[in-house]
């Protein structure tokens, strides 16, 4: 159990994330009583993480949210798609909403020069099947602060999260960073191979 609140699915260990080899995807369902919003996802997910930022969602209380990517080739809306919205069109991530409870069901790269362009931000939380990836790490950590974390917890917040074997960045992780610099290079013509 952590002392200081991050994601209901980090506070009691990351127990809910049983990872299964060969898992081939689920549905994740909005939490909406009825006509709920389907996305059927057709692969495992890639880059599991804990997000601080602002703009992914996450359930309320929660100060993190778990957020991971897969191919946008993968992700299918089966169902109510008409409730969907996107939170804000200017953003990187186009996240496509539930108008009706809030859920963020997939959040889409439309630019082609973005770095992550071909793949989608999911939350998989939203989805009853087991066996995605579990978290990796922790993103975006300082972020927590411009959603009312005092500063003075960061240093607890950081210390639960280690705890939980997930090391903490405050951008995103080194691999994920390395590829955004590499998109970068590549655009401005320095990329070396
Ligand atoms: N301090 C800001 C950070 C916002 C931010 O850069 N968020 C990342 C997180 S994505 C998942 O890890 C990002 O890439 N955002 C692009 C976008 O939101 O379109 C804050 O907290 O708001």
């Amino acid at each position: 159990m952590t002392n200081i609140k991050l994601h209901p699915r980090l506070d009691n260990g990351i127990q809910d994330y049983p990872e299964v080899e060969g898992f081939g995807g689920g549905t994740l369902t909005c939490l909406c009583e009825s006509n709920k919003v389907e996305v059927k996802v057709s692969s495992q997910t890639l880059h599991n993480h804990a997000c601080g930022c602002s703009q992914c969602w996450k359930p309320e209380d929660a100060r993190f949210s778990l957020v991971a990517v897969v191919s946008r080739e993968t992700v299918e809306v089966i169902n109510n798609e008409d409730k969907l919205e996107v939170v804000d069109e200017t953003a990187a991530i186009q996240r496509h909403y539930c108008r009706d409870c809030g859920a963020h069901m997939y959040g889409r790269i439309e630019n082609k020069n973005h770095a992550f362009y071909g793949l989608d931000f999911i939350h998989t939380e939203l989805s009853e099947e087991k066996g995605w990836s579990a978290p990796k790490f922790a993103a975006f950590v300082s972020s927590v602060i411009e959603t009312g974390t005092p500063a003075s917890k960061m240093a607890d917040v950081r210390k639960e999260l280690n705890n939980l074997g997930l090391p903490t960045y405050d951008t995103l992780s080194p691999e994920l960073m390395d590829l955004i610099a590499t998109k970068a290079a590549e655009l401005k013509g320095t990329l070396q191979v």
